[in-house]
């Protein structure tokens, strides 16, 4: 199995490979939490604009997300783990938008099979790797310049064999990231230091993988 690490918005081709986006700080965090709360899938988009027009379609649906890490007016949620720890999504569907997480998995079709991740199930999205055995994998540190993606990615290499780190050390280096500064200075009341507590924090090999389809409409589901 070959492992690779990539940076940025625009996963490289992988035809028949597993491609991870990782976002820790915050996206698949959050995303993590909403499908520990019962949530029945995500459908990711590129602008609020989006958001708010596809919620015309799915008028049940909630809206999650950010611009600039900041909440988005009209939305029902910030781009929070902790938020949706404290509300309840049960059944519901979550339209999502966030600044690097879901741009590059909009982008990351070149692949027989993309996941999204976080440091929170980095144990059980690699285990789900090693059973597939892919040819190749590539990991997708989706931040185009923070260190709390690589350090996941190296996390999650080093699960699967290859050269990497502890999860200590990404914990570590997830807290110290500088995108999770504005959380720790009280600089917004809703960037909360609880969102990088979740961050930081890892569910072992819980079995949560979350996987994405991209036909009829890109969707993010929870592997059963
Ligand atoms: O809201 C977030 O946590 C980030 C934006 S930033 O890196 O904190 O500025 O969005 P995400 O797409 O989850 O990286
Ligand atoms: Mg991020």
């Amino acid at each position: 199995m070959k492992i690779s690490i990539a940076q940025g918005h625009n996963p490289p081709h992988n035809i028949n490979g597993i491609t991870v986006i990782i976002d820790v700080i915050r996206a698949f965090t959050t995303s993590h939490q909403a499908f520990v709360g019962g949530l029945d899938h995500i459908l990711p988009v590129a602008t609020a604009e989006e958001a708010f027009a596809l919620r015309e379609h799915y008028p049940q649906a909630l809206l999650a997300g950010e611009v600039q890490a900041l909440p988005i007016k009209g939305f029902d949620y910030g781009n929070s783990p902790w938020e949706i720890a404290n509300s309840d999504v049960t059944n519901r569907t979550m339209i999502l938008r966030t600044t690097n997480g879901v741009t590059a998995t909009l982008r990351a079709r070149d692949s027989r099979e993309v996941l999204v991740a976080a440091l929170i199930n980095a144990e059980a999205t690699a285990r789900y790797i090693q059973e597939k055995a892919p040819p190749s994998v590539v990991l997708v540190a989706s931040h185009p310049t923070g260190d709390e993606d690589v350090a996941c990615a190296e996390y999650i290499r080093a699960l699967l064999g290859g050269d990497g780190i502890t999860l200590e050390q990404a914990q570590e280096r997830t807290r110290n990231a500088f995108a999770a500064r504005k959380f720790f200075d009280g600089s917004h009341p809703r960037l909360r230091p609880e969102d990088i507590h979740m961050a930081s924090s890892s569910a072992g090999d819980d079995g949560l993988v979350m996987k994405v389809s991209f036909e009829p409409l890109p969707r993010i589901d929870r592997v059963v």
